[in-house]
């Protein structure tokens, strides 16, 4: 890529990846706030595997533009929209100081990152400056022997960002970054975790040097028949399934039967994602693997309207099954609606 063909105030662009609930969005608000407390506004572009966006709820305002995709993946069914409202936005003459993309958690960070490479529509007007690889120090390395999706995201980003090291000893962080630099020797390797905070100046300064892949950029996989079906998504084996309730949850009830589900069934629920209306409250639901979070989140917004949506990501899920576990946690006795 020749420096005289990029337009003078192309944009920096950071491509945020790592496998479903690696900790992407908690990194992702972090970086946020550091950006604004140095003065930067970041338009944030969100993509969502599932058809409920959730994540946009879960980041935390700071002044920034948020975009949100859902129902599909940039690295396929989605991609051409994302470059489409690249190129609109620069028309547009948008104000912002740096892009922020963040990727579903099965999608492969190369073929979002191959249009800012090569595509001179793209490529002249914003400037990839990394790609992060954000990954669970518990789950990675059972994530690696069971999805080939976490391999593609560790093989070609600049940084990998070993998150959640609270809940594991020093020691084992240290084998997770042996096992992520045995895969990608030229990756920068960070670690950091929700509490302690991550590196965020080394991270916004890092700029990548090409080629940083040790994998070549797979091509955009042709599997648009998957998509057609608006109830449920798929990626390669992967599916995820929506729910809609107009009725308020009996959020013990919910605890309870997802707890035992996790258990049972937490090699194919890669993830859980929800916000969920418990009556007065809104609550946030969040399982990754056998981990299940049920936190408040923000205040419901006068006339917003107040619906759960639960979205669950694995392998060979079965709608039927998970219907009916919802459906006897639904407070009033209604039936539940699907999403179309
Ligand atoms: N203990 C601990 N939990 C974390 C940390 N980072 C994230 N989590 C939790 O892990 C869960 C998933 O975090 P997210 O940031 O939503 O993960 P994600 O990668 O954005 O998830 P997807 O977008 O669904 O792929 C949430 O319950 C977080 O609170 C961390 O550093 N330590």
């Amino acid at each position: 890529m020749s420096n005289q063909k990029i337009h003078p105030s192309a944009k920096p662009v950071t491509i945020v990846s790592g496998f479903l609930g690696a900790g992407k969005t908690t990194f992702l608000n972090a970086l946020i706030a550091f950006y604004r407390a140095n003065g930067k506004k970041l338009l944030v572009i969100e993509n969502e595997f599932g058809e409920q966006s959730i994540d946009g709820e879960l980041i935390v305002d700071a002044g920034s533009d948020i975009f949100e995709f859902s129902n599909g993946c940039f690295c396929c069914n989605l991609n051409e929209e994302l470059y489409d409202l690249l190129r609109e936005l620069w028309q547009r003459g948008n104000t912002f100081d740096e892009l922020i993309i963040e990727t579903t958690g099965i999608a492969d960070p190369a073929t979002v990152a191959v249009p800012f490479l090569t595509d001179p529509s793209i490529n002249r007007y914003y400037r990839l400056e990394r790609v992060i690889g954000v990954a669970d120090a518990c789950l990675i390395e059972a994530t690696l022997a069971q999805a080939k999706e976490a391999g593609r995201q560790i093989s070609f980003s600049d940084i990998l960002l070993v998150t959640k090291t609270d809940r594991v000893t020093q020691e084992q962080t240290s084998d997770v970054m042996k096992l992520l630099q045995h895969i990608n020797p030229f990756a920068k390797i960070l670690t950091g975790n929700k509490t302690s905070g991550y590196p965020l100046q080394e991270i916004s300064g890092f700029i990548r040097t090409e080629p940083t892949t040790t994998a070549p950029p797979e091509t955009a996989p042709d599997h648009g028949h998957h998509h057609e079906h608006h109830h449920h998504h798929d990626h390669h084996d992967i599916t995820s399934l929506s729910f809609v309730f107009a009725d308020p949850i009996d959020v013990e009830k919910l605890e309870y039967r997802l707890m035992l589900m996790l258990t049972l069934q937490s090699e194919n629920i890669y993830r859980v994602k929800g916000i969920i209306d418990a009556g007065n409250k809104k609550i946030i639901l969040q399982s990754v693997a056998h981990y299940l979070a049920i936190t408040e989140g923000k205040d419901w917004l006068p006339g917003e309207e107040r619906k759960s949506r639960i979205v669950f990501i694995g392998k060979g899920l079965k709608a039927a099954v998970f219907e009916k576990i919802l459906e006897q946690c639904i407070r009033k006795a209604a039936p539940l609606k699907k999403q179309s």
